[in-house]
């Protein structure tokens, strides 16, 4: 389903709220790395997300090596950053 991009001003207000996200140097997305103790915090990190993910019907580009967790938030309905990597961000800020 169609869904806006964020204009500038919104996508800096937001960014600013966002602890920890910041663009991405080559693409319309926000990322942020999350490190644990071991790889199984980490892969308790993810099914939380995971489930996340599944009740917003918004998705992650992910990566995970050992501790490590990479996320990126974009749009693919909107080909591009839209509110609702906004509110994923938040929702997993929040976990
Ligand atoms: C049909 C389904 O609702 C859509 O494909 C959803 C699923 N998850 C999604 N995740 C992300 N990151 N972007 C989308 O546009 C998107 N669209």
């Amino acid at each position: 389903m169609a869904v806006e991009k964020l204009s500038d001003s919104e996508r800096k207000n937001w960014l600013a709220a966002l602890d920890g996200w910041a663009m991405a140097s080559d693409r319309d997305a926000i990322e942020r790395t999350f490190k644990f103790a071991d790889f199984s915090e980490a892969w308790g990190f993810m099914n939380r997300v995971a489930l996340l993910a599944e009740t917003h019907d918004h998705h992650p580009e992910w990566s995970n090596v050992y501790n490590t967790v990479e996320i990126a938030l974009t749009t693919h309905d909107a080909d591009g950053l839209s509110m609702r990597d906004v509110e994923m961000a938040k929702a997993i800020n929040a976990l």
